[in-house]
């Protein structure tokens, strides 16, 4: 054994960011940013990182791994697919304890059996399961402190994000967008797993505070018809960020249900937006919809970043940026909610023209599929059209990093489009629930994914790196002047992040789509990240999906350091 295990405070996951030696957060640190500070390994010395360890998640459970570790205290945590986790002695790569789930059969995770990773406090680690159950784990035995089912799987709620403690709290979204499921955000005692507080994001459902109902933000169902907001989706199936400056957890929400948006009038609120919410009382303090009346599944759960925007006036705005799968990359003053820009990040954005001053899209009404006006719609005829950026978005779950050296984000982004049409659909419990079909296209021969360099200033694009296949894992930069990403192809890569030139690259062996990690023991700075291919893209990617078939299935944990100077 480790002997006791030091336990985690709330302090120390404020800290995160700041404190090198551990990972206690997934987005090293509660507001997201996936910058650390670290540069011993640098534009430099990079050349020679190399693999001291590697650890498989064994078994025929090779499926997509999007899992960023964890680090405390020289023990590694993390999960796996068909909701998995093991402790590992970061010195050795040798296991302490592996926690294997047991899953019911009808289990229906909308986009592979993922999980992003567990979050730590006191003595336990947590994560979300793809039966809705969150999960406290003993450090230092894996042994199931407390286990709590929150919503029921049989309708299609799933967890694949990872959580997050604030104040004692653990805190969770929710999925099941494509099954008519409503979107929640829930607060649970971390030390009895007892429910706080749940917040739906689908204006019209009542929330409750300790066992009690508590009021929703918003008219009773304004935005909806009928009783269509007890179906009307919202996912928070990202989780959130928090900013302990505004005392305020970010959360976006997923697609309205059903896809087809003429079965459903109106702006759906709060489906495809982003909330910050009161972690007190799960109170909606304000909302932004980067996508009204969604037709698409521009389903914008992508998290929001706090970070210090500097105006033309020299003053710094404390804003949050947030890169959507709709194309565009928006920044809002997070204390207010208060829309200060948007900019496309991919070469095209055919549902939109822009955006105005108010933060609401100008649309191209061409594009938005199933037309009653040509033929299609509700009764189910359908017109089809051809439109980028695909659902699966100019950036789907995989999180971008902003840097504090460069002030720029770097964000993984997609290039392609759809035929999409609309067709009829009446929910039933536990079915799809999407009154459309789809057929993903790459928009160019060479490349599908490309990783950018956005400047929030001025929403100018700095650099770009172009990839061969989309790109599905997360983004880590570093004081070293680095930025790390995952391929498909199975690389790891590190480039300059003011040129975007490549400087290093590994081959893991599969798919990389997860999201990197670096921190320093001993004084020595490492990076480790999780390969196994695998995600939405292969199950739901039309053409591209066919491009990626031959790519290798894995589970792998790889870890890496400069080797020692003699
Ligand atoms: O609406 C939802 O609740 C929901 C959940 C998830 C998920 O939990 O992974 C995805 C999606 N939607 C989705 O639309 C999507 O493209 C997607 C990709 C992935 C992935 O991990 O590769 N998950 C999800
Ligand atoms: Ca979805």
């Amino acid at each position: 054994g480790l002997g006791l295990a030091k336990p985690v405070t709330d302090q120390d996951i404020l800290n995160d960011a700041e404190t090198t030696g551990d990972v206690l957060t997934y987005g090293l640190g509660t507001q997201g940013q996936r910058f650390s500070p670290l540069d011993l390994v640098n534009k430099e010395t990079v050349k020679g990182l190399v693999p001291i360890w590697g650890f498989s998640f064994g078994g025929e459970k090779q499926r997509g791994q999007e899992s960023q570790p964890l680090v405390v205290d020289g023990v590694m945590y993390v999960t796996g697919s068909y909701s998995r986790m093991w402790a590992i002695d970061v010195k050795t790569g040798k296991e302490l304890w592996e926690y294997n789930h047991r899953l019911p059969d009808g289990i229906m995770p909308c986009c592979d059996v993922i999980n992003r990773g567990a979050a730590v406090y006191g003595d336990k680690v947590y994560f979300g399961t793809l039966d809705a159950k969150v999960v406290a784990l003993n450090r230092e035995t894996g042994k199931v402190v407390w286990s709590k089912a929150i919503e029921d799987y049989k309708a299609g709620y799933s967890i694949t994000n990872a959580p997050l403690v604030v104040n004692g709290m653990v805190i969770t979204g929710i999925g099941g967008g494509e099954f008519g499921i409503v979107g929640k955000v829930y607060a649970l005692d971390a030390n009895t797993g007892e429910m706080k507080w749940i917040r739906p994001v689908i204006e019209g459902n009542v929330g409750t505070l300790d066992g009690k109902p508590s009021t929703m933000t918003g008219t009773k169902n304004a935005s909806w018809q009928g009783d269509q907001w007890q179906t009307g989706g919202g996912g928070t199936w990202l989780g959130g960020t928090y900013d302990p400056k505004t005392g305020l957890l970010y959360y976006g929400t997923g697609n309205p249900s059903p896809w087809n948006s003429w079965l459903r009038p109106g702006d759906n609120l709060y489906s495809s937006s982003r909330l910050a919410i009161d972690p007190k009382t799960g109170e909606i303090k304000w909302s932004y919809q980067t996508t009204p009346h969604d037709g698409w599944d521009f389903d914008g759960v992508n998290e929001l970043i706090s970070f210090p925007l500097k105006g033309a006036d020299g003053k710094t705005i404390d804003a949050a940026a947030t890169a959507d799968r709709n194309g565009f990359f928006f920044v809002l003053d997070r204390t207010t909610g208060k829309f200060i820009s948007a900019s496309p990040f991919v070469s095209r954005h055919d549902w939109a023209k822009g955006y105005d001053e108010n933060g609401r899209p100008i649309y191209n009404t061409d594009f938005r599929p199933g037309d009653p006006a040509k033929g299609g719609g509700a009764d189910g005829k359908g017109t089809s059209v051809f439109t980028a950026p695909s659902f699966l978005g100019g950036k789907n779950w995989m999180p971008m990093a902003y840097s504090q050296k460069t002030g720029l984000f770097y964000i993984p982004s997609n290039e392609w489009g759809m035929d999409i049409w609309n067709e009829p659909i009446t929910y039933k419990k536990g079915a799809a629930y999407l009154g459309a079909g789809f057929t993903i296209k790459p928009l160019y021969q060479d490349h599908i994914g490309v990783l950018r360099a956005m400047d929030p200033a001025t929403g100018k694009i700095k650099w770009e790196y172009k990839n061969h296949a989309p790109l599905w894992g997360g983004v880590l930069t570093t004081g070293g002047g680095l930025v790390f990403t995952g391929t498909p192809e199975g690389y790891l890569k590190a480039f300059d992040d003011e040129t975007g030139e490549e400087l290093w690259s590994f081959n893991t062996g599969s798919g990389v789509v997860a999201s990197p990690i670096t921190w320093d023991m001993d004084g020595e700075q490492y990076v480790a990240v999780v390969s196994g291919w695998g995600g939405a893209v292969p199950l739901w990617g039309g053409d591209v999906a066919d491009f990626v078939k031959s790519f290798n299935q894995g589970g792998m944990l790889w870890v890496f350091k400069l080797p020692k100077k003699a």
